[in-house]
């Protein structure tokens, strides 16, 4: 590292927007102030027109370049030249002459500019008065071109240094702009006196008064005691700033001031004293501590003061350095003041109305205080007031930190909200806890402090309700961010997205497969066949755990309900455009927010099934669960009808274990043959339900192949876990009681209510149960995605086709040529033989590629939608960039002696002479 790095790094510039400007290809950290001014204000994004005064080296130009609208003119001007940047205008000017106006003129043509931007500054160096100053003049001349160049209704942001000039700017600021807002944005450092107003809603008035835009007026002294003060006369009140530093040092003297605004204006000595007569007769004595280093005792005035009993060692002391002194010191010198006057007769013993006070001036409210318990007093409710509106500001960075860090964890920020929120205290320590739900007020509540307002009561952070209140928001805004978590990934990630659907879709887990469509009680005769009685008995238990963990609670029932939506969302958004499908996932991810707390929904959404139906399944189900041994023998219990209905049904089971059986002798074949077995048997169990569902369903205009196709999908043969379990029961190695036997595994009786969502999903991806898998499995997948891959996308494929018959087409014109010629009677055999080879090799040649005509985007083409006049066949529309890249390719291609591509080709002269 090079020794001038070395001292850049020394004084902390080479912070972390400095590494982020490098990272993402601006060309300065500057270019994150307006990043960061766009985010919060919104300027650019809607902006057609921008001008950029003083832009070197263009970090605010590529910021404007991407985030204006496509054909937005950007023109950027600074006294130095600007290496180009796509999108952008740039020449060199001084911002000040008359050049650079007309050249923006020029350039703007008649287009109106929507916002301007100037981040300007002189080459400072020279004393802080003179650099501010130049820096209002800057700030004053960008003004001056913005009133000439802005639309109405535009906006215009600029640096400005805080300086005794700043109220003036932001006063003219406010007679041109609806909206004038001054900020400091957070990749500013600290340390810079700078500062950015943002002036919206440009008010363009018919006439401007050049007197607004001359810096001899703008800028003239208004305050002549301002002035006085500034040139150190005694007695004279500290005005604005100034004033204000004094006071807060008195107040505050154990805090640290650093002067990040620059130095106070008329501060031309670090060292200043004050007689201590003088300061006992001034009428501002706060003003007096804070803005001299010393009480001196030089005159005869102070000499007899000094004499004076009170005027104690520490007394003196404390006078000898008032820059050391805490408040405590403070408090005794000004009751040491006190007595004073009250000695020198300049202030009674008891207070009359119109007599001298002693004024404590914060800012406007100033309040006229007359003792020593009523300083002490005003003292104690500043810092009160101090410390809550701290504890306040804390509080919300605190919220606004957590949010960020969860955001952070979820990996849902972008390197561009780095820094927004301007401070971490947590980071530089002193800081309280986010979680610390124990600290409460400073001091006990007093009787008075019961008829505060609610903000006061927010304070006490130790009680339950508030303690609850920031778990549940915590919790709320870690789901949120949960959701939009799970929304990202779905939009970034395929698999992601197929698993999602496969955790949505209630087949979810294989063994669900089989006895979640209730199907009639034929299991239990499929059961017959190879299960044991004991399997038949799980079977029928298993069928009402499962109907009662499928359809027992409200919540449960919204909750399939909800899954429909979402499925029927799902499908539109296929259909859909791009745009459609944003909103189908915002809607999906509403759902999934009804999931994770569940609501009553039962008024809101309409079960599709009719009452009829409803009662027919009831029905069913009660007859399945009284199918049980136990209730063999109880007369009444199954009516009539239902037992006819299962003996049909058995029937019917039978004579599909026939075709079961035939299916078997195929299932001997080897593991190709097994593939398209366990294929038949998926459709076989489709047919089975199209079978029962046409009982069941009574959707005359449904489409029954899609049905089947959408059962075939759901039985699931599409992992290499269900496709071992279907080659084994086809080949007979389990049966179906078995699985239903293996379906009893801890892993599907835990309770699941009142966990958050994203546990259950982690537990859905990891708290599993391992399906075994054959290698015969995988590789019949395997081999099934390879004939998959192996296929030619359709678009390719068309196109090929498309080719062959065009060629096609070409031999059959030739063949038909060559016969003409064969025919002709008038030429010799040899002549007649090259010509027909000359036709047939013309129709095997490649055809000629039409050429592609190069348009220049500039004068009347620039900004072109649509074709350019006179052009005619296809076009390309370059830029001079794109024209020159062009030029280029084809010297090079010259010189390497390659053949120019037709698509770069181009000898055509189309208008705008290219
Ligand atoms: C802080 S830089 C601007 C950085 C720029 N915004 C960026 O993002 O890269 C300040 C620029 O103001 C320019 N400047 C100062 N006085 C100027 C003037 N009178 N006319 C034009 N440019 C000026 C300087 O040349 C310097 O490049």
């Amino acid at each position: 590292m090079g020794k001038k790095q070395e001292k850049k790094t020394a004084k902390g510039r080479l912070d972390k927007f400095y590494w982020l400007a490098k990272e993402q290809g601006f060309r300065s950290r500057a270019a994150f102030k307006l990043v960061q001014l766009n985010k919060k204000y919104a300027l650019l994004e809607g902006a057609r027109c921008c001008i950029d005064l003083c832009a070197a080296p263009g970090g605010w130009l590529q910021v404007a370049s991407k985030h204006m609208p496509p054909n937005s003119l950007i023109v950027g001007v600074d006294l130095v030249p600007i290496k180009p940047i796509p999108r952008c205008i740039t020449f060199a000017e001084d911002i000040n002459s008359f050049r650079c106006r007309d050249q923006l003129r020029a350039e703007l043509k008649d287009w109106k500019a929507d916002i301007v931007l100037h981040d300007g500054a002189p080459n400072v160096g020279t004393a802080w008065v003179q650099d501010a100053y130049q820096q209002s003049e800057l700030v004053l001349q960008s003004l001056k071109l913005a009133v000439e160049f802005l639309a109405p209704g535009g906006s215009f942001v600029t640096k400005v240094f805080r300086s005794k000039d700043y109220n003036n700017l932001l006063w003219v600021f406010n007679q041109l702009f609806g909206t004038v807002e001054a900020t400091k944005p957070p990749s500013s450092r600290n340390v810079s006196a700078e500062i950015f107003v943002v002036c919206r809603n440009y008010k363009a008035p018919k006439r401007v008064d050049p007197k607004f835009l001359d810096p001899r007026h703008v800028f003239k002294d208004l305050d002549p005691t301002a002035a006085a003060a500034a040139d150190g006369e005694e007695g004279a009140p500290l005005k604005g700033e100034r004033g204000a530093i004094a006071q807060a040092s008195v107040f505050e003297p154990e805090k640290k001031r650093k002067r990040r605004e620059g130095y106070a204006d008329g501060v031309r000595m670090l060292y200043s004293a004050m007689g201590a007569r003088a300061w006992v007769e001034s009428p501002q004595p706060i003003d007096g501590l804070g803005a001299n280093n010393e009480l001196t005792w030089r005159e005869e005035g102070d000499k007899e003061l000094l004499k004076h009993e009170l005027t104690t060692d520490d007394i003196k002391a404390c006078a000898s350095d008032l820059k050391v002194l805490g408040k405590k010191d403070f408090r005794n010198l000004l009751k040491w003041r006190t007595a004073m006057r009250l000695h020198l007769g300049l202030d009674a013993p008891a207070v009359k109305p119109g007599e001298e006070v002693v004024e404590i001036v914060d800012g406007e409210d100033a309040e006229p205080i007359d003792s020593d318990a009523e300083i002490d007093e005003e003292l104690e409710r500043l810092n009160d007031e101090r410390g809550k509106a701290l504890r306040k500001e804390r509080r919300k960075r605190n919220a606004a930190r957590a949010k960020k860090v969860q955001k952070m964890q979820l990996q849902m920020t972008t390197p561009m909200d780095v820094g927004q929120d301007i401070v971490d205290e947590t980071l530089v320590g002193g800081a309280d806890d986010m979680f610390d739900l124990t600290h409460g007020p400073s001091r006990p509540r007093t009787a008075e402090d019961s008829d505060t307002d609610s903000e006061e009561e927010d304070e006490v952070l130790d009680s339950d309700a508030e303690e609850q209140r920031k778990l549940a928001r915590l919790e709320g805004d870690l789901d949120a961010a949960y959701d939009t978590y799970r929304q990202r990934m779905s939009e970034r990630d395929a698999k992601w997205r197929a698993k999602e659907a496969r955790r949505l879709d209630e087949n979810r887990d294989e063994w669900h497969g089989f006895s979640a469509p209730v199907r009639d009680g034929r299991d239990d005769a499929e059961d017959s066949d190879g299960g044991s009685s004991v399997g038949g008995y799980d079977d029928v238990v298993t069928k009402r755990k499962l109907q009662e963990e499928t359809f027992d609670t409200d919540d449960e029932e919204d909750e399939e309900d909800d899954r429909a939506d979402r499925a029927a969302v799902a499908a539109v958004t296929r259909k859909a455009g791009s745009a459609s499908k944003r909103k189908a996932r915002a809607e999906e991810s509403d759902s999934d927010d009804d999931i994770a707390e569940p609501i009553d929904t039962s008024g809101l959404v309409a079960s599709l099934e009719s009452r009829g139906e409803r009662d027919q399944r009831q029905s069913r189900e009660a007859a399945i669960w009284f199918d049980n041994p136990l209730f063999k023998g109880v007369a009444g219990l199954i009516p009539e009808g239902d037992d006819e209905d299962s003996e049909d049904e058995v029937e019917e089971e039978e004579d599909s274990d026939e075709e079961d059986e035939d299916e078997e002798a195929d299932s001997d074949a080897e593991m190709e043959d097994a593939e398209s077995d366990v294929e038949v048997v998926a459709r076989n169990v489709a047919d089975e339900d199209m079978a029962g569902l046409d009982g069941e369903w009574r959707y005359d205009d449904e489409d029954l192949d899609e049905i089947k196709r959408k059962r075939i999908e759901a039985v699931g043969l599409n992992t290499a876990e269900a496709l071992t379990l279907a080659q084994q029961l086809v080949n007979r190695e389990k049966t179906k009681g078995a699985l239903i036997d293996d379906g009893f595994k801890k892993d599907n009786f835990v309770d699941k209510s009142d966990l958050p969502t994203w546990f259950l999903d982690e537990e859905a991806k990891h708290y599993r149960a391992n399906i075994p898998a054959t290698k015969e499995a995988m590789n019949a997948l395997r081999a099934r995605q390879r004939a998959l891959d192996a296929r030619p996308i359709k678009k390719i494929a068309e196109a090929k086709g498309r080719k062959k018959f065009k060629a096609a087409q070409r031999l059959e014109k030739a063949r038909k040529k060559a016969d003409t010629l064969n025919e002709t009677v008038d030429i010799s055999e040899k002549e007649k033989a090259n010509s027909i080879s000359k036709v047939l090799a013309r129709a095997g040649a490649k055809p000629k590629r039409k050429e592609i005509s190069t348009v220049v985007a500039k004068g009347v083409n620039r900004g072109l939608k649509g074709r350019p006049k006179g052009v005619k066949g296809r076009y390309r529309l370059v830029d001079a960039r794109g024209k020159k890249e062009l030029r280029a390719e084809k010297r090079r291609n010259k010189r390497d002696g390659k053949k120019t591509t037709s698509s770069t080709s181009n000898k055509r002269r189309v208008p705008n002479g290219y």
